[in-house]
């Protein structure tokens, strides 16, 4: 590194129609969907914000959805399983060492039919009503319906662009109907904002609550610690980052440093980084931010939610999501998952994981049939730097994600990745290294014929190309060793003067004529 409370939910009530309210009448069991469960039609109107209050304040005097609950279980738990815990516990792993899932109270959401639940979020999107004006917090009640409004830390996240990608898809792929998910286009860069929103909130809650936690901290290959120390900044919570030496982008390493975190450079890489801080952080009250905690998993599932709002409740046929350690497949699918289960959509999509060949366990465990024991690697250096992962703590929940969603594993080598998201890049993106290799990804199976011309499909997009300018400059400068570099765009260098000028152009026309 040279420079470098409980139930105190809360809900927009959209005046113009009651009848969104009305408990939905086939809801099942232990939860009794009464006039409680649901705001009474005689609830008082919404009062704009007075002179002398904020948003924060606002947001208090607004009426709630009460009932509604979550709680960590054990992943995958057999059906007659007990353990649970209280999202006011700190724990990362269930009595077993596997990995914990939040679980929500679906009963009680089910008082609540489709119609209503997507008219709500709909309602909501837009504003700058706190915290909804968060396309985490939007969905607040399918997130962490408990949290007091006044603990969420957030930069209304979310909300991203859905890009329809037509010229890429109609000139390379024969496509009209495929879409970019511009996650990164966001408060850090990355889709790690979504993740980060809320487990900082509830961060911020133990910490009001007197809990043991001096601070936060992950080990990162740039996003995750981008991500935490700005949500810590803004909440003024100490965060602890530890990187791997000189494997992320100067860009990304600027952003803790920037935002007040103690950065650790570390002379391993990720996983080895990852290791460090599972084991510190059992040892100090330091608070673990990795996708591990399952609670970063419950924002980054509403970007699922935000695609299908975006399409009107449409479901696309694939959606394509880079994957390194594992977490946002298994969110993506859990946001689908919980759509379907409470009637906002009847299906879900198929999904695709798409790795770098240089870095990819998940690839060769699907390649296997998920049939033998997973073997994690030591991962090779890829442009893909945000995901140079062997040994991805979320293995178990990516393959559930993937057979439940009869889902596909692709991989892209680093040549393929490069020109990738160069092509995209000619078309007006300008990616990352990352959704190259999902765009990789895509090119394959458009081509076996997996994915058809008709298909509506999304790409989603994870950070903002402007992290790893680096990796475009070597590209367009020819500069990789072994690769071709076959889209490069050199800047020409000319005479400043007239004649020199018009040669140049001259020379540029002509070469390009068929082009106009
Ligand atoms: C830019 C980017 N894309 C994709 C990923 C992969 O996400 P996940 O680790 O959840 O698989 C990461 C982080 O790992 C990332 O930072
Ligand atoms: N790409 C990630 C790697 C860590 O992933 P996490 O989701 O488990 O925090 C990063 O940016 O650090």
């Amino acid at each position: 590194m040279a420079f470098f409370s409980l139930l105190h939910s809360a809900t927009y009530f959209p005046s113009h129609s009651e009848t969104l309210f009305r408990p939905h009448s086939t809801a099942s069991s232990t939860v009794r969907c009464t006039s409680q469960t649901t705001p009474s039609p005689a609830a008082p109107p919404q009062k704009h914000r007075r002179s002398d209050e904020n948003i924060r304040d606002e947001a208090r005097r607004r009426p709630q959805l009460q009932n509604l609950s979550a709680r960590y279980v054990p992943f995958d738990a057999p059906p007659l399983s007990t353990e649970s815990y209280s999202l006011d516990e700190i724990v990362y792993r269930s009595q077993s060492g596997g990995l914990l899932d939040v679980q929500h109270d679906f009963a009680a959401l089910k008082c609540y039919d489709g119609a209503f639940w997507r008219n709500l979020f709909d309602s909501r999107v837009g504003k700058t009503t706190w915290p909804y004006g968060s396309g985490v917090w939007s969905k607040k009640e399918w997130v962490l319906p408990e949290i007091d409004d006044d603990d969420i830390i957030s930069a209304f996240e979310g909300n991203s662009n859905l890009f329809w990608a037509e010229r890429f898809g109609k000139q390379y792929l024969q496509m009209n109907d495929l879409w970019v998910k511009h996650c990164g286009i966001s408060h850090t860069g990355s889709f790690k904002d979504l993740g980060m929103t809320v487990l900082v909130s509830q961060v911020n809650r133990l910490r009001k609550m007197n809990k043991p936690v001096v601070g936060v901290g992950c080990a990162s290959t740039g996003d995750t610690s981008a991500a935490l120390s700005a949500y810590c900044a803004a909440a003024g919570i100490p965060s602890i980052v530890f990187l791997p030496a000189d494997k992320i982008s100067t860009a990304q390493l600027v952003q803790p440093i920037a935002n007040g975190a103690f950065v650790l450079s570390l002379d391993t890489d990720f996983d080895g980084c990852m290791h460090l801080i599972r084991e510190v952080t059992a040892e100090l009250p330091i608070y673990l931010a990795n996708s591990l905690n399952s609670l970063r998993l419950e924002g980054q599932k509403t970007a699922a939610i935000e695609i299908l709002q975006q399409f009107n409740w449409e479901v696309p046929d694939w959606v394509i999501v880079p994957g390194g350690n594992l977490g946002n497949i298994y969110a993506f699918y859990k946001g689908f998952h919980m759509c379907k289960e409470l009637g906002l959509v009847d299906r879900i999509p198929r999904l695709v994981c798409a790795q770098a060949a240089n870095a990819n366990p998940l690839y060769l465990h699907y390649k296997s049939g998920f049939d033998q024991d997973f073997n994690p690697m030591k991962a090779d250096t890829t442009f893909a730097s945000a995901i140079q992962i062997g040994d991805p703590v979320s293995i178990d929940r990516a393959v559930y994600a993937l057979k439940k969603s009869n889902g596909i594993v692709e991989e892209a080598t680093e040549e393929e990745l490069m020109d990738a998201m160069a092509l995209a890049d000619s078309t007006g993106m300008f990616i990352c290294p990352h959704t190259g290799v999902a765009l990789t990804a895509l090119m394959k199976l458009r081509k076996a014929g997996v994915i058809e011309a008709n298909d509506r499909t999304v790409v989603v997009s994870t950070a903002h190309g402007l992290k790893f300018t680096q990796s475009k400059i070597e590209y367009h400068s020819k500069n990789i060793q072994e690769m071709a570099c076959r889209l490069a765009n050199p800047p020409v260098k000319v005479k400043a003067e007239f004649g020199s000028v018009m040669d140049v152009l001259k020379e540029y026309l002509k070469n390009n004529e068929s082009k106009w």
